[in-house]
Protein backbone atom coordinates (compact mmCIF):
# COMPACT_ATOMS: atom_id res chain seq x y z
CA UNK A 1 0.00 0.00 0.00
CA UNK A 2 0.97 3.64 -0.86
CA UNK A 3 2.55 5.28 2.26
CA UNK A 4 3.28 1.54 3.90
CA UNK A 5 4.53 2.13 7.23
CA UNK A 6 2.89 5.31 8.43
CA UNK A 7 -0.09 5.92 9.97
CA UNK A 8 -2.13 3.97 7.91
CA UNK A 9 -5.41 6.44 6.30
CA UNK A 10 -8.77 5.27 7.14
CA UNK A 11 -9.37 2.88 4.35
CA UNK A 12 -13.24 2.58 2.40
CA UNK A 13 -14.20 0.16 -0.17
CA UNK A 14 -14.49 1.11 -3.67
CA UNK A 15 -17.37 -1.34 -4.17
CA UNK A 16 -19.34 -0.49 -1.67
CA UNK A 17 -22.40 2.61 -2.54
CA UNK A 18 -22.38 4.39 1.26
CA UNK A 19 -25.51 5.87 2.62
CA UNK A 20 -25.09 9.23 3.61
CA UNK A 21 -22.20 11.79 3.72
CA UNK A 22 -19.35 9.89 5.25
CA UNK A 23 -16.96 12.61 6.87
CA UNK A 24 -16.68 9.95 9.89
CA UNK A 25 -15.19 7.53 7.71
CA UNK A 26 -12.26 9.85 6.44
CA UNK A 27 -9.43 11.71 7.57
CA UNK A 28 -8.60 15.50 7.18
CA UNK A 29 -6.07 18.36 7.53
CA UNK A 30 -6.43 21.31 7.97
CA UNK A 31 -4.38 24.14 5.72
CA UNK A 32 -3.19 26.32 8.43
CA UNK A 33 -1.49 29.26 6.00
CA UNK A 34 -0.12 28.52 2.92
CA UNK A 35 -1.28 26.60 0.52
CA UNK A 36 -0.16 23.17 0.45
CA UNK A 37 0.13 21.00 -2.17
CA UNK A 38 -0.58 17.00 -2.86
CA UNK A 39 3.26 16.43 -2.08
CA UNK A 40 3.23 18.16 0.99
CA UNK A 41 -0.16 16.26 2.07
CA UNK A 42 1.65 13.01 1.33
CA UNK A 43 5.06 14.02 3.38
CA UNK A 44 2.48 15.19 6.23
CA UNK A 45 1.05 11.65 6.30
CA UNK A 46 4.09 9.94 6.71
CA UNK A 47 5.84 12.39 9.00
CA UNK A 48 3.47 14.30 10.76
CA UNK A 49 0.37 11.83 11.85
CA UNK A 50 -0.89 14.09 14.25
CA UNK A 51 -2.25 16.64 11.94
CA UNK A 52 -4.56 14.01 10.24
CA UNK A 53 -8.20 14.57 12.44
CA UNK A 54 -10.96 12.55 12.40
CA UNK A 55 -14.79 12.93 13.58
CA UNK A 56 -17.78 11.57 14.59
CA UNK A 57 -19.80 14.29 12.29
CA UNK A 58 -21.41 13.03 9.08
CA UNK A 59 -20.92 16.27 7.59
CA UNK A 60 -17.96 18.31 8.08
CA UNK A 61 -18.24 21.78 9.10
CA UNK A 62 -15.64 23.90 10.32
CA UNK A 63 -17.88 27.46 9.90
CA UNK A 64 -17.28 30.54 8.15
CA UNK A 65 -14.20 31.64 6.07
CA UNK A 66 -12.31 28.95 7.42
CA UNK A 67 -9.57 28.52 4.84
CA UNK A 68 -9.12 25.33 2.86
CA UNK A 69 -9.21 21.35 4.08
CA UNK A 70 -8.04 18.43 3.17
CA UNK A 71 -9.90 15.35 3.02
CA UNK A 72 -7.74 11.94 2.54
CA UNK A 73 -8.19 8.29 2.25
CA UNK A 74 -7.53 5.12 0.69
CA UNK A 75 -9.94 3.04 -1.22
CA UNK A 76 -9.52 -0.20 -1.80
CA UNK A 77 -10.85 -2.62 -4.41
CA UNK A 78 -10.23 -6.20 -3.97
CA UNK A 79 -11.85 -7.13 -7.46
CA UNK A 80 -9.74 -8.13 -10.52
CA UNK A 81 -11.86 -5.37 -12.82
CA UNK A 82 -11.99 -1.32 -12.11
CA UNK A 83 -14.80 -0.02 -10.43
CA UNK A 84 -17.08 3.26 -11.34
CA UNK A 85 -18.19 5.13 -8.03
CA UNK A 86 -19.24 8.84 -8.13
CA UNK A 87 -17.63 11.64 -5.52
CA UNK A 88 -19.84 14.51 -4.76
CA UNK A 89 -19.46 17.40 -2.33
CA UNK A 90 -23.04 18.53 -2.52
CA UNK A 91 -22.61 22.02 -1.01
CA UNK A 92 -23.27 24.52 -3.63
CA UNK A 93 -20.92 27.42 -2.39
CA UNK A 94 -17.61 25.74 -1.71
CA UNK A 95 -15.04 28.19 -3.99
CA UNK A 96 -12.95 25.20 -5.05
CA UNK A 97 -12.96 21.21 -4.78
CA UNK A 98 -9.99 19.42 -6.15
CA UNK A 99 -10.43 15.91 -6.27
CA UNK A 100 -6.84 13.54 -6.62
CA UNK A 101 -6.29 10.30 -7.06
CA UNK A 102 -3.25 8.90 -6.16
CA UNK A 103 -1.97 5.11 -7.90
CA UNK A 104 1.84 4.08 -6.01
CA UNK A 105 1.72 7.47 -4.17
CA UNK A 106 1.79 9.10 -7.56
CA UNK A 107 -1.08 11.68 -8.81
CA UNK A 108 -2.53 9.71 -11.45
CA UNK A 109 -5.59 12.10 -12.18
CA UNK A 110 -7.10 15.96 -10.60
CA UNK A 111 -10.93 16.90 -11.51
CA UNK A 112 -11.66 20.09 -10.06
CA UNK A 113 -14.98 21.71 -9.12
CA UNK A 114 -16.27 24.53 -6.84
CA UNK A 115 -18.23 27.87 -8.08
CA UNK A 116 -15.10 29.57 -8.92
CA UNK A 117 -15.39 28.01 -11.83
CA UNK A 118 -17.54 29.23 -14.67
CA UNK A 119 -19.56 25.89 -14.71
CA UNK A 120 -18.35 24.40 -18.52
CA UNK A 121 -14.83 24.25 -16.79
CA UNK A 122 -16.04 21.55 -14.18
CA UNK A 123 -15.99 18.23 -14.40
CA UNK A 124 -19.28 16.65 -15.75
CA UNK A 125 -20.66 20.81 -15.53
CA UNK A 126 -22.81 20.43 -12.68
CA UNK A 127 -23.81 22.81 -10.08
CA UNK A 128 -21.91 20.81 -7.22
CA UNK A 129 -19.05 19.74 -7.51
CA UNK A 130 -19.15 15.56 -8.89
CA UNK A 131 -15.97 13.37 -9.69
CA UNK A 132 -16.27 10.08 -11.41
CA UNK A 133 -13.68 7.58 -10.84
CA UNK A 134 -12.88 4.09 -12.33
CA UNK A 135 -11.36 2.36 -9.03
CA UNK A 136 -8.44 0.10 -10.55
CA UNK A 137 -7.53 -3.42 -8.59
CA UNK A 138 -5.65 -2.28 -5.27
CA UNK A 139 -5.48 0.87 -3.62
CA UNK A 140 -5.75 3.98 -4.71
CA UNK A 141 -5.05 7.45 -2.58
CA UNK A 142 -7.70 9.81 -2.50
CA UNK A 143 -7.29 13.61 -1.78
CA UNK A 144 -9.45 16.37 -1.81
CA UNK A 145 -8.99 20.04 -1.19
CA UNK A 146 -11.92 21.90 -0.37
CA UNK A 147 -11.34 25.89 -0.44
CA UNK A 148 -14.09 28.62 0.91
CA UNK A 149 -14.85 31.67 2.33
CA UNK A 150 -17.90 30.95 2.96
CA UNK A 151 -19.11 28.26 5.73
CA UNK A 152 -17.25 25.33 5.24
CA UNK A 153 -19.86 22.66 4.74
CA UNK A 154 -18.54 19.35 3.34
CA UNK A 155 -21.58 16.84 3.16
CA UNK A 156 -19.01 14.33 0.88
CA UNK A 157 -20.92 11.46 -0.98
CA UNK A 158 -19.27 7.77 -1.95
CA UNK A 159 -21.85 6.08 -3.79
CA UNK A 160 -21.82 4.18 -7.23
CA UNK A 161 -23.48 6.54 -10.38
CA UNK A 162 -27.30 5.11 -9.56
CA UNK A 163 -27.58 6.39 -6.18
CA UNK A 164 -26.22 9.59 -6.91
CA UNK A 165 -28.36 9.73 -9.64
CA UNK A 166 -31.54 9.26 -7.28
CA UNK A 167 -30.30 11.84 -5.21
CA UNK A 168 -29.89 14.08 -7.71
CA UNK A 169 -33.58 13.42 -8.90
CA UNK A 170 -34.70 13.83 -5.41
CA UNK A 171 -33.12 17.02 -5.19
CA UNK A 172 -34.50 18.31 -8.76
CA UNK A 173 -38.09 17.64 -7.81
CA UNK A 174 -37.53 19.11 -4.26
CA UNK A 175 -36.05 22.58 -5.80
CA UNK A 176 -38.82 22.57 -8.54
CA UNK A 177 -41.66 21.84 -5.70
CA UNK A 178 -40.16 24.65 -3.84
CA UNK A 179 -39.53 27.11 -6.65
CA UNK A 180 -42.58 26.31 -8.01
CA UNK A 181 -44.52 26.97 -5.06
CA UNK A 182 -42.68 30.43 -4.19
CA UNK A 183 -42.74 31.64 -7.78
CA UNK A 184 -46.50 31.18 -7.90
CA UNK A 185 -47.32 32.48 -4.56
CA UNK A 186 -44.85 35.52 -6.14
CA UNK A 187 -46.74 36.40 -8.74
CA UNK A 188 -49.88 35.86 -8.10
CA UNK A 189 -49.58 38.91 -5.10
CA UNK A 190 -47.54 41.27 -8.14
CA UNK A 191 -50.44 40.44 -9.84
CA UNK A 192 -52.13 41.81 -6.67
CA UNK A 193 -50.17 44.65 -6.71
CA UNK A 194 -51.00 45.43 -9.91
CA UNK A 195 -54.47 45.80 -9.41
CA UNK A 196 -54.85 46.58 -5.62
CA UNK A 197 -51.88 49.15 -5.65
CA UNK A 198 -51.32 48.51 -1.75
CA UNK A 199 -47.35 48.02 -1.13
CA UNK A 200 -47.95 44.96 0.84
CA UNK A 201 -48.36 42.55 -1.93
CA UNK A 202 -45.44 44.02 -3.83
CA UNK A 203 -42.94 43.41 -0.62
CA UNK A 204 -44.54 39.97 -0.57
CA UNK A 205 -43.29 39.70 -4.25
CA UNK A 206 -40.32 40.32 -3.30
CA UNK A 207 -39.68 38.61 0.02
CA UNK A 208 -40.25 35.56 -2.08
CA UNK A 209 -38.18 36.45 -4.88
CA UNK A 210 -35.07 37.36 -2.44
CA UNK A 211 -35.90 33.59 -0.98
CA UNK A 212 -35.17 31.80 -5.02
CA UNK A 213 -32.65 34.14 -5.56
CA UNK A 214 -30.77 33.59 -2.20
CA UNK A 215 -31.13 29.76 -2.59
CA UNK A 216 -30.70 29.85 -5.75
CA UNK A 217 -27.02 32.04 -5.50
CA UNK A 218 -26.10 29.30 -2.67
CA UNK A 219 -27.01 26.11 -3.66
CA UNK A 220 -25.48 26.30 -7.12
CA UNK A 221 -29.00 26.32 -9.37
CA UNK A 222 -27.97 30.02 -10.49
CA UNK A 223 -25.06 29.54 -11.87
CA UNK A 224 -25.74 26.67 -13.20
CA UNK A 225 -28.82 27.89 -15.28
CA UNK A 226 -28.18 31.65 -15.50
CA UNK A 227 -24.71 32.77 -14.78
CA UNK A 228 -22.91 30.18 -15.85
CA UNK A 229 -19.32 32.07 -16.33
CA UNK A 230 -20.44 35.14 -13.50
CA UNK A 231 -17.74 34.02 -10.94
CA UNK A 232 -17.50 37.48 -8.92
CA UNK A 233 -20.88 37.76 -9.02
CA UNK A 234 -21.14 34.03 -8.12
CA UNK A 235 -18.87 34.82 -5.04
CA UNK A 236 -20.89 38.00 -3.56
CA UNK A 237 -24.05 36.75 -4.58
CA UNK A 238 -24.92 34.65 -1.71
CA UNK A 239 -24.10 37.65 1.16
CA UNK A 240 -25.71 40.00 -0.86
CA UNK A 241 -29.01 38.44 -1.38
CA UNK A 242 -28.87 37.09 1.87
CA UNK A 243 -29.28 40.96 2.93
CA UNK A 244 -31.70 41.32 0.30
CA UNK A 245 -33.94 38.61 1.67
CA UNK A 246 -33.93 39.68 5.16
CA UNK A 247 -34.77 43.03 4.27
CA UNK A 248 -37.66 42.65 2.01
CA UNK A 249 -38.58 40.34 4.74
CA UNK A 250 -38.89 42.97 7.21
CA UNK A 251 -40.26 45.35 5.16
CA UNK A 252 -43.08 42.72 3.78
CA UNK A 253 -43.32 42.43 7.91
CA UNK A 254 -43.41 46.59 8.56
CA UNK A 255 -45.91 47.30 6.00
CA UNK A 256 -48.16 43.94 6.61
CA UNK A 257 -48.26 45.17 10.48
CA UNK A 258 -48.51 48.76 9.83
CA UNK A 259 -45.52 49.33 11.86
CA UNK A 260 -44.77 52.58 10.78
CA UNK A 261 -48.25 53.89 11.98
CA UNK A 262 -48.60 51.89 14.97
CA UNK A 263 -44.94 50.97 16.27
CA UNK A 264 -43.06 54.54 15.06
CA UNK A 265 -39.92 54.13 17.14
CA UNK A 266 -39.87 49.79 16.47
CA UNK A 267 -40.23 50.86 12.86
CA UNK A 268 -37.19 53.52 12.91
CA UNK A 269 -35.14 50.67 14.87
CA UNK A 270 -35.86 48.40 11.99
CA UNK A 271 -34.83 51.06 9.24
CA UNK A 272 -31.43 51.36 10.92
CA UNK A 273 -30.80 47.70 11.45
CA UNK A 274 -30.77 47.49 7.83
CA UNK A 275 -29.41 50.90 6.78
CA UNK A 276 -26.29 49.58 8.93
CA UNK A 277 -25.78 46.02 7.77
CA UNK A 278 -25.83 47.71 4.05
CA UNK A 279 -23.50 50.35 4.73
CA UNK A 280 -21.20 47.15 6.70
CA UNK A 281 -21.87 45.22 3.32
CA UNK A 282 -20.82 47.94 1.10
CA UNK A 283 -17.25 48.21 3.45
CA UNK A 284 -16.70 44.94 2.97
CA UNK A 285 -16.79 44.66 -0.87
CA UNK A 286 -14.74 47.86 -0.83
CA UNK A 287 -12.18 45.76 1.05
CA UNK A 288 -12.88 43.01 -1.00
CA UNK A 289 -13.64 40.72 2.18
CA UNK A 290 -15.85 38.35 1.14
CA UNK A 291 -15.35 36.06 4.48
CA UNK A 292 -16.38 39.17 6.43
CA UNK A 293 -19.41 39.87 4.19
CA UNK A 294 -20.53 36.26 4.49
CA UNK A 295 -20.10 36.80 8.33
CA UNK A 296 -21.82 39.55 8.20
CA UNK A 297 -25.06 38.51 6.15
CA UNK A 298 -24.87 34.87 8.77
CA UNK A 299 -25.01 37.48 11.65
CA UNK A 300 -28.22 39.44 10.53
CA UNK A 301 -30.31 36.01 10.74
CA UNK A 302 -31.19 35.45 14.43
CA UNK A 303 -31.34 39.51 14.14
CA UNK A 304 -33.87 39.65 11.47
CA UNK A 305 -35.57 36.24 13.19
CA UNK A 306 -36.05 38.23 16.74
CA UNK A 307 -37.41 41.50 14.87
CA UNK A 308 -39.63 39.64 12.69
CA UNK A 309 -40.96 37.96 15.75
CA UNK A 310 -41.12 41.05 18.13
CA UNK A 311 -42.94 42.96 15.12
CA UNK A 312 -45.66 39.52 15.04
CA UNK A 313 -45.64 39.39 19.12
CA UNK A 314 -46.33 43.38 19.45
CA UNK A 315 -49.13 43.38 16.73
CA UNK A 316 -50.82 40.67 17.92
CA UNK A 317 -50.73 41.93 21.40
CA UNK A 318 -52.14 45.26 20.36
CA UNK A 319 -54.98 43.62 18.77
CA UNK A 320 -54.36 43.00 15.37
CA UNK A 321 -55.66 39.50 14.46
CA UNK A 322 -54.07 38.92 11.54
CA UNK A 323 -50.72 38.69 12.93
CA UNK A 324 -51.63 35.47 14.16
CA UNK A 325 -50.95 33.56 10.66
CA UNK A 326 -48.08 36.07 10.29
CA UNK A 327 -46.36 34.68 13.44
CA UNK A 328 -47.31 31.04 12.50
CA UNK A 329 -45.64 31.50 9.44
CA UNK A 330 -42.72 33.64 10.89
CA UNK A 331 -42.26 30.40 13.18
CA UNK A 332 -42.55 27.79 10.87
CA UNK A 333 -39.55 29.71 8.80
CA UNK A 334 -37.37 30.34 11.88
CA UNK A 335 -37.58 26.58 13.09
CA UNK A 336 -36.67 25.44 9.89
CA UNK A 337 -33.77 27.79 9.06
CA UNK A 338 -32.62 26.67 13.19
CA UNK A 339 -32.82 23.03 12.36
CA UNK A 340 -30.97 23.13 9.06
CA UNK A 341 -28.10 25.08 10.59
CA UNK A 342 -27.66 22.75 13.62
CA UNK A 343 -27.88 20.27 10.93
CA UNK A 344 -24.98 21.77 8.64
CA UNK A 345 -22.97 22.69 11.91
CA UNK A 346 -22.65 19.16 12.81
CA UNK A 347 -24.84 19.99 16.21
CA UNK A 348 -27.49 17.28 15.49
CA UNK A 349 -27.30 14.25 13.50
CA UNK A 350 -27.66 14.80 9.60
CA UNK A 351 -30.67 13.53 7.58
CA UNK A 352 -32.09 14.76 4.25
CA UNK A 353 -35.06 16.46 6.69
CA UNK A 354 -32.74 18.12 8.41
CA UNK A 355 -30.94 19.78 5.74
CA UNK A 356 -33.83 20.54 3.91
CA UNK A 357 -36.18 22.14 6.71
CA UNK A 358 -35.16 25.40 5.72
CA UNK A 359 -36.92 25.27 2.20
CA UNK A 360 -39.80 23.88 4.12
CA UNK A 361 -40.21 26.03 6.76
CA UNK A 362 -40.09 28.81 4.15
CA UNK A 363 -42.67 27.01 1.91
CA UNK A 364 -44.93 26.84 5.16
CA UNK A 365 -43.94 30.30 6.01
CA UNK A 366 -45.10 31.74 2.29
CA UNK A 367 -48.61 30.11 2.56
CA UNK A 368 -48.98 30.99 5.61
CA UNK A 369 -47.93 34.87 4.83
CA UNK A 370 -50.45 34.57 1.59
CA UNK A 371 -53.22 33.61 4.33
CA UNK A 372 -52.31 36.26 6.76
CA UNK A 373 -52.62 38.68 3.31
CA UNK A 374 -56.32 37.36 2.64
CA UNK A 375 -57.44 37.37 6.35
CA UNK A 376 -56.66 41.09 6.59
CA UNK A 377 -57.87 41.68 3.18
CA UNK A 378 -61.55 40.37 4.63
CA UNK A 379 -61.01 41.98 8.36
CA UNK A 380 -60.96 45.25 5.99
CA UNK A 381 -63.85 44.45 4.06
CA UNK A 382 -65.73 43.63 7.11
CA UNK A 383 -64.81 46.64 9.04
CA UNK A 384 -66.07 48.99 5.73
CA UNK A 385 -69.43 46.94 5.46
CA UNK A 386 -69.99 47.59 9.17
CA UNK A 387 -68.99 51.06 8.96
CA UNK A 388 -71.39 51.37 5.44
CA UNK A 389 -73.68 49.51 7.43
CA UNK A 390 -73.33 51.89 10.83
CA UNK A 391 -73.85 54.78 8.62
CA UNK A 392 -77.43 53.94 7.60
CA UNK A 393 -78.66 53.47 11.21
CA UNK A 394 -79.98 56.64 13.08
CA UNK A 395 -78.01 55.62 16.73
CA UNK A 396 -80.51 57.25 19.04
CA UNK A 397 -83.25 55.30 17.61
CA UNK A 398 -82.10 52.10 15.70
CA UNK A 399 -84.38 52.84 13.06
CA UNK A 400 -82.73 53.44 9.67
CA UNK A 401 -81.64 57.24 9.04
CA UNK A 402 -82.52 58.95 5.62
CA UNK A 403 -79.53 56.94 4.11
CA UNK A 404 -80.63 53.56 5.16
CA UNK A 405 -84.40 54.73 3.87
CA UNK A 406 -83.49 56.29 0.31
CA UNK A 407 -81.77 53.30 -1.60
CA UNK A 408 -84.70 50.97 0.16
CA UNK A 409 -87.37 52.99 -0.92
CA UNK A 410 -86.73 53.73 -4.45
CA UNK A 411 -86.03 50.11 -5.21
CA UNK A 412 -89.32 49.37 -3.48
CA UNK A 413 -90.87 52.14 -5.56
CA UNK A 414 -89.26 50.91 -8.40
CA UNK A 415 -90.93 47.23 -8.00
CA UNK A 416 -94.51 48.49 -7.40
CA UNK A 417 -94.60 50.99 -10.39
CA UNK A 418 -93.89 47.93 -12.40
CA UNK A 419 -96.59 46.29 -10.76
CA UNK A 420 -98.67 49.77 -10.87
CA UNK A 421 -99.84 49.48 -7.31
CA UNK A 422 -100.45 51.85 -4.73
CA UNK A 423 -97.91 53.24 -2.54
CA UNK A 424 -98.12 55.53 0.04
CA UNK A 425 -95.68 57.32 2.18
CA UNK A 426 -96.71 58.58 5.84
CA UNK A 427 -94.55 62.06 7.55
CA UNK A 428 -94.75 61.40 11.22
CA UNK A 429 -93.77 64.85 13.77
CA UNK A 430 -93.90 64.66 17.22
CA UNK A 431 -95.79 68.01 18.03
CA UNK A 432 -94.08 70.56 20.38
CA UNK A 433 -91.38 68.82 20.99
CA UNK A 434 -89.53 71.78 21.91
CA UNK A 435 -91.62 72.75 25.03
CA UNK A 436 -90.57 68.73 25.87
CA UNK A 437 -86.68 69.67 25.13
CA UNK A 438 -86.90 73.23 27.11
CA UNK A 439 -88.62 71.87 30.42
CA UNK A 440 -87.28 68.56 30.90
CA UNK A 441 -83.87 68.46 29.40
CA UNK A 442 -82.60 67.39 26.44
CA UNK A 443 -81.19 63.72 27.38
CA UNK A 444 -85.33 63.17 28.67
CA UNK A 445 -85.92 65.02 25.07
CA UNK A 446 -83.76 61.72 23.67
CA UNK A 447 -85.88 58.98 26.15
CA UNK A 448 -88.94 60.56 24.57
CA UNK A 449 -88.17 60.17 21.21
CA UNK A 450 -86.54 56.79 21.80
CA UNK A 451 -89.75 55.60 23.65
CA UNK A 452 -92.01 56.85 20.25
CA UNK A 453 -89.34 55.17 17.46
CA UNK A 454 -90.45 51.91 20.12
CA UNK A 455 -94.00 52.85 20.01
CA UNK A 456 -94.02 53.54 16.08
CA UNK A 457 -91.66 50.55 15.18
CA UNK A 458 -93.92 47.89 17.13
CA UNK A 459 -97.25 49.30 15.48
CA UNK A 460 -95.92 49.34 12.00
CA UNK A 461 -97.40 46.73 9.42
CA UNK A 462 -94.63 43.96 8.87
CA UNK A 463 -93.59 45.31 5.09
CA UNK A 464 -94.03 48.52 6.02
CA UNK A 465 -90.84 50.64 6.07
CA UNK A 466 -89.66 52.73 9.04
CA UNK A 467 -87.10 55.55 9.24
CA UNK A 468 -86.25 58.46 10.98
CA UNK A 469 -85.91 61.10 8.61
CA UNK A 470 -84.36 63.96 11.06
CA UNK A 471 -84.83 65.94 14.67
CA UNK A 472 -88.21 64.38 15.70
CA UNK A 473 -89.55 63.43 12.48
CA UNK A 474 -90.03 60.04 11.26
CA UNK A 475 -91.07 58.43 7.72
CA UNK A 476 -93.32 55.37 6.75
CA UNK A 477 -93.25 53.80 3.31
CA UNK A 478 -96.45 51.45 3.20
CA UNK A 479 -96.03 49.50 -0.21
CA UNK A 480 -98.93 48.30 -2.09
CA UNK A 481 -101.66 50.21 0.10
CA UNK A 482 -104.67 52.80 -1.01
CA UNK A 483 -104.72 56.13 0.37
CA UNK A 484 -107.36 55.02 2.74
CA UNK A 485 -105.70 52.00 4.13
CA UNK A 486 -102.79 54.36 4.51
CA UNK A 487 -104.60 56.90 7.01
CA UNK A 488 -106.14 53.86 9.07
CA UNK A 489 -102.63 52.48 9.72
CA UNK A 490 -101.34 56.36 10.61
CA UNK A 491 -104.52 56.70 13.28
CA UNK A 492 -103.63 53.65 14.95
CA UNK A 493 -99.70 54.75 14.89
CA UNK A 494 -100.94 58.14 16.10
CA UNK A 495 -103.42 56.23 18.83
CA UNK A 496 -100.41 53.55 19.86
CA UNK A 497 -98.21 57.48 20.65
CA UNK A 498 -100.98 59.10 22.23
CA UNK A 499 -100.84 56.21 25.04
CA UNK A 500 -97.44 56.60 25.44
CA UNK A 501 -96.14 57.43 28.86
CA UNK A 502 -92.50 58.38 29.60
CA UNK A 503 -91.57 58.97 33.53
CA UNK A 504 -89.59 61.52 34.57
CA UNK A 505 -88.93 61.70 38.20
CA UNK A 506 -92.47 62.24 39.95
CA UNK A 507 -93.70 63.32 35.85
CA UNK A 508 -95.55 61.89 33.16
CA UNK A 509 -94.91 62.88 29.97
CA UNK A 510 -97.19 62.03 27.28
CA UNK A 511 -97.15 63.43 23.27
CA UNK A 512 -98.50 63.10 20.40
CA UNK A 513 -97.90 63.12 16.75
CA UNK A 514 -99.17 64.88 13.83
CA UNK A 515 -99.17 62.70 10.32
CA UNK A 516 -99.56 63.46 7.08
CA UNK A 517 -100.32 60.65 4.13
CA UNK A 518 -100.13 60.93 0.34
CA UNK A 519 -100.43 58.41 -2.26
CA UNK A 520 -98.49 57.61 -5.23
CA UNK A 521 -101.90 59.02 -7.33
CA UNK A 522 -100.64 58.82 -10.76
CA UNK A 523 -98.18 57.01 -12.91
CA UNK A 524 -95.30 59.84 -13.41
CA UNK A 525 -95.22 60.85 -9.65
CA UNK A 526 -91.85 60.14 -7.99
CA UNK A 527 -90.90 59.14 -4.45
CA UNK A 528 -89.50 62.82 -3.73
CA UNK A 529 -92.97 64.15 -4.54
CA UNK A 530 -95.20 62.21 -2.83
CA UNK A 531 -92.90 62.45 0.08
CA UNK A 532 -93.13 66.52 -0.60
CA UNK A 533 -96.87 65.43 -0.81
CA UNK A 534 -96.72 64.15 2.66
CA UNK A 535 -94.86 66.81 4.17
CA UNK A 536 -98.02 69.12 2.82
CA UNK A 537 -100.33 67.10 4.11
CA UNK A 538 -97.52 67.22 7.65
CA UNK A 539 -98.58 70.92 7.86
CA UNK A 540 -102.13 70.92 7.23
CA UNK A 541 -102.36 68.41 9.99
CA UNK A 542 -100.23 70.90 12.28
CA UNK A 543 -101.84 74.16 11.03
CA UNK A 544 -105.34 72.07 11.87
CA UNK A 545 -104.79 71.74 15.63
CA UNK A 546 -102.11 68.59 15.67
CA UNK A 547 -102.34 65.03 17.27
CA UNK A 548 -104.19 64.25 13.79
CA UNK A 549 -103.63 62.52 10.37
CA UNK A 550 -103.94 64.38 6.91
CA UNK A 551 -104.08 62.65 3.69
CA UNK A 552 -102.38 63.98 1.09
CA UNK A 553 -103.53 67.82 -0.72
CA UNK A 554 -105.56 66.61 -3.34
CA UNK A 555 -108.25 66.15 -1.15
CA UNK A 556 -106.78 68.54 1.41
CA UNK A 557 -109.21 67.26 4.53
CA UNK A 558 -108.24 65.04 7.25
CA UNK A 559 -109.86 61.51 7.52
CA UNK A 560 -110.32 61.32 11.22
CA UNK A 561 -109.50 64.11 12.64
CA UNK A 562 -108.33 63.51 16.96
CA UNK A 563 -110.67 64.41 19.59
CA UNK A 564 -108.47 66.85 20.98
N1 LIG B 1 -83.69 65.71 22.61
C1 LIG B 1 -83.60 65.82 21.28
N2 LIG B 1 -84.17 66.86 20.68
C2 LIG B 1 -84.10 66.97 19.34
C3 LIG B 1 -83.42 66.03 18.56
N3 LIG B 1 -83.53 66.40 17.25
C4 LIG B 1 -84.27 67.55 17.23
N4 LIG B 1 -84.62 67.89 18.48
C5 LIG B 1 -85.36 69.04 18.93
O1 LIG B 1 -86.69 68.99 18.42
C6 LIG B 1 -87.20 70.30 18.48
C7 LIG B 1 -88.05 70.57 17.28
O2 LIG B 1 -88.63 71.82 17.45
P1 LIG B 1 -89.58 72.49 16.43
O3 LIG B 1 -89.06 72.26 15.04
O4 LIG B 1 -89.77 73.89 16.88
O5 LIG B 1 -90.90 71.67 16.55
P2 LIG B 1 -91.82 71.32 17.76
O6 LIG B 1 -91.39 71.96 19.03
O7 LIG B 1 -91.92 69.82 17.82
O8 LIG B 1 -93.18 71.94 17.34
P3 LIG B 1 -94.13 71.45 16.19
O9 LIG B 1 -93.39 70.52 15.30
O10 LIG B 1 -94.54 72.68 15.50
O11 LIG B 1 -95.23 70.75 16.89
C8 LIG B 1 -86.01 71.25 18.60
O12 LIG B 1 -86.01 71.81 19.90
C9 LIG B 1 -84.83 70.35 18.43
O13 LIG B 1 -83.72 70.75 19.23
C10 LIG B 1 -82.80 64.95 19.23
O14 LIG B 1 -82.18 64.08 18.63
N5 LIG B 1 -82.90 64.88 20.57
Amino acid sequence: APGSGDRPLPMLNAEMSYQGPIAHRVAFIAELGEELSVGDIQHLIRTAPHRLERTDARVLTRGVNAGAIWITADILNLNDAPVTRRLTVRTGWLDRVDFYFLGNGRPVRRLAGGDSLPVYQRFLGKRIATADHAFHPGVTRLMLRVETADPLVVPFYFSSREEAHEREQFETAFHSFVYGVMLALAVYNLLLFAGLRRRRYLYYFLFMLAFVAMTAAYNGIGMALFWPSAQVWQQWAPPLLILCFAFTGLAFATSFLQTRRRRRRLYRLTQMVCGAYLCAFAACYLLGERGWAMWLALSLAPVFTLLMLYLGISSWLSGMQSARYYLLGTVASATGASVTALTVSGLVGYSRLGYYAVDIGMVLDAMLLALALADLVRRTHNARVAAERRAQVDHLTGLENRRGFVPVAQSLWGLVKRKNRDMCVAMIDIDHFKAINDQFGHATGDRVLRGIARVLDNSRRHGDLLARWGGEEFVLLLPETDLEEACQVAERLRQNVEALTVREGADRIQCTVSIGVANRDSEEVSLDKTLVMADQALYQAKMGGRNRVCAGPTTGTPVKAASA
